[in-house]
């Protein structure tokens, strides 16, 4: 059981002088069992804020985010959590970096020997097992960080912008082996992205967000497209060309440009304090 619950979520950060900021309001969402869900939205809608919650390193002020069915009140070995910058150890090789986690949990060699070199194929890193991460590109880096989140077999993988510091075409690459990868091994996964486009071709469903407050506009099923259009079979290249691709890209683009046209000014701060009557 992993499926993710966010029910009621609303996050207020207090403001340096005073009142607070509504960062997310009431957010009610349901990521089940193996879906894979993006997230996209501007800068401040609150993306890494629901991931974090989910993740256990914050918690909301009011609501609660459920994992398996389990309030969470701190991260956990069932969510693996990969972030933009790929934060390995710099004096650990590939293959220690893949293995840190099952070091940790203290899981037998050879078993741990087989699932690393496991996901050292899958991830296209044979021959670089050796290479420590400054001998690596940062696509390299982040495959790195996608098979050590893997390896772990958790249950959740939380996905911050993981693609957001790679050049345009290695991210691309990135999308393709991901793609291939969620297939073949498929998480409860929440992704997070500015690109529509990435949201679209990665995702089952994809969640859109909209700020001041951060609340969902919009929650679309992108799996009718995909299985329809025989996307899995194609080229990403050819997928993004489709008629069905382009015309969910313009109406997410749509309902983001709608939702920034009619958002107040500025985030209107929350008194402290209820002045008395
Ligand atoms: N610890 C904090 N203290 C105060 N405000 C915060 C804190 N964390 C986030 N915020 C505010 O909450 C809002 C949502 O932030 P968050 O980082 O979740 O947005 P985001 O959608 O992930 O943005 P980006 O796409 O730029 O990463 C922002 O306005 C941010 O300034």
């Amino acid at each position: 059981m992993s499926e993710i619950v966010f029910e009621g979520v609303t996050r207020r950060f207090p403001l340096p002088r005073g009142g607070e900021f509504l960062a997310i309001d009431r957010i009610d969402l349901r990521i089940e069992e193996r879906e894979f869900v993006a997230i996209v939205g501007p800068s401040g809608c609150g993306k890494t804020t629901l991931m974090r919650m989910a993740a256990g390193l914050d918690f909301p002020t009011d609501g609660r985010v459920l994992v398996g069915g389990k309030e969470v009140t701190g991260p956990g070995p069932e969510r693996a959590v990969v972030f933009q910058q790929f934060a390995l150890l710099p004096w650990k090789t590939v293959r220690e970096n893949i293995g840190f986690g099952l070091m940790c949990k203290r899981t037998p060699k050879a078993e741990a020997d087989a699932a690393i070199a496991r996901y050292v194929e899958l991830m296209g890193l044979s021959g670089h097992e050796d290479s420590f991460p400054h001998q690596l590109s940062g696509g390299m880096q982040q495959r790195v960080a996608i098979a050590r989140a893997y390896v772990m077999q958790p249950a959740a993988l939380l996905m911050d912008e993981p693609f957001g510091a790679l050049d345009a075409q290695t991210r691309i690459v990135m999308q393709e082996e991901l793609v291939r990868l969620a297939r073949r091994n498929p998480r409860t996964v929440i992704f997070i992205t500015h690109a529509v486009d990435e949201a679209i071709y990665l995702a089952d469903r994809v969640v859109v967000m909209g700020r001041n407050p951060g609340r969902i506009i919009e929650t679309i099923d992108i799996r009718p497209l995909r299985e329809d259009g025989g996307w899995e079979a194609m080229p990403i290249e050819e997928v993004m060309d489709t008629p069905a691709f382009t015309h969910m890209r313009s109406r997410i683009w749509k309902l983001l440009k709608a939702r920034e046209q009619e958002r107040p000014a500025a985030p209107a701060p929350i008194p402290a304090t209820v002045p008395a009557k």
